[in-house]
């Protein structure tokens, strides 16, 4: 039996297609989540391991990675996708938003990746440790300045802990631009971001899906950003 793959921010959208992509895959998998969402029913349904944790929460990694050792003493990949994407202007306490855009962004997944070395380790094949990022952490942003900061952080985070952890365990990043819409998003935002990048499209998740592949069925990509951004640094 394969050891059991992480994601944090499973319950909805692009963790939750992660998810369904690696239980179809009959792969064993943990997922974390904040809310109870109707998904969590069914992950655990499908034989998941679903484990309840807010990041903003004192003592949170600790309680998380002793939930986690009482389930698996190994694990095959922790994917990082537990995000909040917060901007300044529905944030006037700018050093809340700060501090918190770092915490989940790049201490949170900075604190795990430290605590789950051992179970990374432990796997009876090379590991993978997956930051998702954002095309912003390259670019910044005038109107997400301290979320694309910590995504910034995030990536960096790849070759430190890529060089702390070869050559038993890989660490990337996936950094993507648009991937799907929010269902607030108006449109006049769709066609405005849509036409930021070269391809033009709402890709979808399984791009993001396609990348963490390549990255967990590579033997050699490590310390690297794979970009899934239908070529907006090109427009
Ligand atoms: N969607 C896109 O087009 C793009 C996404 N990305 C990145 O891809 C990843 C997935 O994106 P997407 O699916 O849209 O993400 P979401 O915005 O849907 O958030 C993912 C999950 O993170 C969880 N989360 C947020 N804060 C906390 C916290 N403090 N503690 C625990 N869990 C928390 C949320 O829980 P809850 O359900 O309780 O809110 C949510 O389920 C993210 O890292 C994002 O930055 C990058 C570029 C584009
Ligand atoms: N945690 C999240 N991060 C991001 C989201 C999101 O919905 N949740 N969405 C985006 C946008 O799609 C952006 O890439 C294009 O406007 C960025 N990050």
């Amino acid at each position: 039996m394969a050891a059991p793959i992480l994601i944090t921010g499973g319950a909805q959208r692009i963790g939750l297609a992660l998810a369904k992509h690696f239980i179809s895959a009959d792969l064993p998998l943990i997922v974390t989540y904040r809310t109870r969402h109707k998904s969590v029913d069914e992950l655990e349904a499908s034989g998941a391991t679903c484990i309840q944790v807010d990041f903003n929460e004192p003592d949170a990694i600790a309680q998380l990675v002793e939930k986690i050792k009482e389930q698996t003493s190994a694990l095959r990949a922790v994917i990082h996708n537990a995000s909040s994407w917060d901007c300044e202007k529905l944030n006037p306490d700018h050093d809340a938003l700060f501090d918190n855009m770092m915490r989940i962004h790049a201490k949170v997944p900075y604190l795990l990746n430290m605590a789950l070395a051992p179970l990374l380790q432990a796997s009876n094949e090379v590991s993978d440790i997956v930051h998702i990022t954002d095309y912003v952490a390259e670019k910044g942003s005038p109107k997400h300045v301290a979320y694309a900061a910590s995504k910034a952080a995030l990536d960096n985070l790849s070759r430190s802990f890529a060089a702390k952890y070869a050559p038993n365990i890989k660490v990337n990043s996936v950094s993507p631009s648009l991937i799907i819409f929010n269902e607030h998003d108006d449109e006049a935002y769709k066609t405005k971001t849509l036409q930021k990048s070269l391809m033009g499209i709402e890709p979808g998740c399984q791009e993001v899906i396609a990348s963490i592949e390549l990255l967990l069925n590579s033997n050699y990509i490590t310390g690297r950003t794979l970009a899934v951004d239908g070529g907006r640094h090109l427009k």
